[in-house]
């Protein structure tokens, strides 16, 4: 274990950043006045040591001692705490209290987007942090979901922003007069990307960012280098996704404005945000749809944003490539403020928090952690034992409010099975087959959106123009079912079984009165007939005319033969009955 300060003792890494790496870490004794929690020994802190680059730039320095008094007293519910700041040496580090939890971007790469009402809820705590710092003076410039962190307090979900004050320390000029590039390129606002004054409004840009990718998986500029990221935060616009619902849509549109004027407040924001979740809810009564409907007038800008002080100019898009060779980089990895060495692995997806299919992940927020340690395989959170079979709480809790809001399930039934249209048909034996599965689940994602477990089916959608909305107040509400969907988007086709032929009418039978026998008697005749002709045939046609002698006609000699079979007949009859009186007559 290493020891920081005389106060603090290293015991393992929790994650690396691009700006150094997080510890566990404990305290040892009681800290002095200069920090802002004096903390008890044996205490368990994370404390984030920022790298030698840092760490060695006596600029770097000045500004972290400096901006001491700031970080120290940024306290909110939704920002984790600085407790102490320590320099010592060629070390400087942050002590902070220690987060059990995942971070948001691990979160939603493992577990897929959220839901339009838990993601509008977790993004309205996230700006009540902004607003709360924003008042302070304090622009954090380096909003997303890596450094939000999701901490359990009795079963609920609580985000706590992270790393305020770090892009300010990166800001220094000891960095930026090399032109590098400050911030995450999938999260930086146009005037940031364009070297512009920047104020507070870069911190909203970065939660409708934030908010976009909560509910779609992936933020929505992506490309296969920062430069063309940053061209796209400057020129394109947002497309939307068919699962968000109107007024969650009106609040990203507005935080996505070039324009920072026209981004609202962050107080403003999370109003806004409770709002939408309210009027978008299951249980929305039409007054709260109809707030919700209108929530673009609540999303006023700041009258007088808070500035970034002293900002020497934000990254030069052009000067961004070449500081990557291969024009690759992990726009959600890291803050970019040091030349990037890493692997060029994340040119293909970068954004994606989805699992990765095949290569290396190139999402990835934290080195691959060895097995045994906290983070890998075989730890549960927080470095306990842990499994898949071992969720972490915050994912019960999130589960469960998504299959609350999970659509009812429309199947295509085969009519012949069918119970109500079923006739009984009579049993034939066949062999066993497996019982069928119904499709379940969503259809195959696209490549690079592979949640297919996580994304729920939406409860909100564009209404579709086709399926005239109801008031959600009118409809039946059925406890313990599938809430029917305000917003609901159009089912997806389900696969089709192929569809039976319909059977030919069957022929009509020649014996519709079953006769027993007369099948058989139809045969018979069938063939005395054929007998006949053939007969004919062969005795026209053949020389069997001239050996018997005769000369007669087919029809004269039958004639011939079936008296003289009668004859014989009657002889017989004749003859038994004489031998028959004369043997009475003895
Ligand atoms: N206070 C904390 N408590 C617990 N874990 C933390 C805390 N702060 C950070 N971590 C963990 O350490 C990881 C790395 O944090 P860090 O802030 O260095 O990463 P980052 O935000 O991805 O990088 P950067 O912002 O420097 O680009 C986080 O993803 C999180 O898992």
């Amino acid at each position: 274990m290493r020891p920081v300060g005389s106060k603090y003792l290293l015991e393992e890494p929790l994650g690396r950043g691009a700006t150094g790496t997080v510890w566990r870490a404990r305290q040892r004794e009681t800290a002095g006045a200069e920090a802002a929690v004096a903390g008890q020994p044996g205490e368990t802190v994370a404390i984030k040591v920022l790298k030698e680059e840092l760490a060695s730039d006596p600029d770097i320095v000045m500004r972290f001692l400096r901006e001491r008094s700031v970080l120290l007293r940024l306290t909110h519910p939704n920002i984790v705490r600085v407790r102490d700041l320590v320099v010592e040496g060629e070390l400087l580090a942050l002590v902070m209290d220690l987060v059990d939890g995942p971070d948001l971007h691990r979160y939603l790469r493992e577990n897929g987007p959220f839901t339009p009402v838990a993601a509008a809820l977790l993004t309205a705590q996230i700006a009540d942090a902004l607003a709360a710092s924003h008042t302070d003076g304090v622009v954090h410039r380096d909003l997303k979901p890596a450094n939000v962190l999701l901490k359990q307090t009795g079963g609920e979900m609580h985000p706590m922003l992270t790393d305020f004050g770090i892009a300010r320390l990166a800001d220094s000029p000891g960095l930026t007069r090399t032109h590098e590039f400050v911030g995450t390129p999938a999260y930086v606002a146009p005037e940031s990307a364009e070297g512009r004054p920047q104020t507070s409004a870069v911190d909203v840009y970065g939660a409708g960012i934030l908010l976009y990718e909560l509910v779609t998986g992936r933020p929505p500029f992506g490309g296969g280098s920062a430069l063309e990221v940053l061209h796209q935060h400057l020129s394109a616009e947002p497309r939307r996704p068919s699962t968000v619902p109107d007024p969650l849509w009106t609040v990203i549109e507005r935080c996505l404005r070039k324009n920072p004027d026209e981004r609202p407040s962050a107080e403003n924001l999370a109003r806004g945000l409770r709002v939408v979740a309210e009027g978008i809810g299951v249980h929305a009564s039409s007054a709260q749809i109809g707030a919700a409907e209108n929530v673009g007038a609540l999303l006023a800008p700041d009258p007088a944003p808070a500035p970034v002080p002293d900002a020497p100019g934000a990254a030069d898009p052009t000067q961004v490539l070449p500081q990557n060779p291969n024009g690759a980089y992990d726009p959600n990895g890291a803050t970019s403020v040091l030349p990037h060495t890493g692997n060029p692995a994340g040119a293909a997806d970068p954004t994606a928090v989805l699992p990765s299919r095949g290569a290396a992940d190139p999402t990835a927020v934290m080195p691959p952690v060895p097995s045994g340690q906290p983070g890998g395989p075989g730890q549960g959170q927080g470095g306990q034992p842990g499994g898949p079979e071992d969720p972490h709480p915050w994912q019960n809790q999130l589960r469960a409010a998504r299959d609350r809001n999970e659509q009812t399930q429309v199947q295509y039934l085969d009519p012949n099975e069918d119970p109500l249209r079923r006739r009984p048909q009579r049993q034939v034996a066949r062999p066993q087959q497996p019982p069928r599965q119904a499709p379940q689940g969503p259809p195959p994602q696209q490549p690079g959106y592979g949640y297919p477990q996580q994304q729920q089916p939406q409860r909100y959608a564009t209404p579709q123009p086709q399926q005239p909305q109801q008031p959600q107040h009118q409809r039946p509400q059925q406890p313990q079912r599938p809430q029917p969907q305000r917003y609901a988007p159009p089912p997806t086709p389900e696969p089709q079984p192929p569809r039976r032929e319909p059977r030919p009418p069957r022929q009509r039978s020649a014996n519709p009165m079953r006769i027993p026998g007369l099948g058989c008697l139809k045969g018979c005749l069938f063939t005395v007939v054929i007998l006949f002709v053939a007969g004919w045939l062969v005795w026209e046609l053949s020389p069997l005319q001239e050996w018997i002698g005769t000369g007669k006609g087919y029809w004269d000699q039958l004639s011939d033969w079936f008296g003289t079979v009668t004859g014989w007949i009657g002889d017989l009859g004749g003859d038994s009955g004489s031998g028959g009186g004369s043997t009475g007559g003895n």
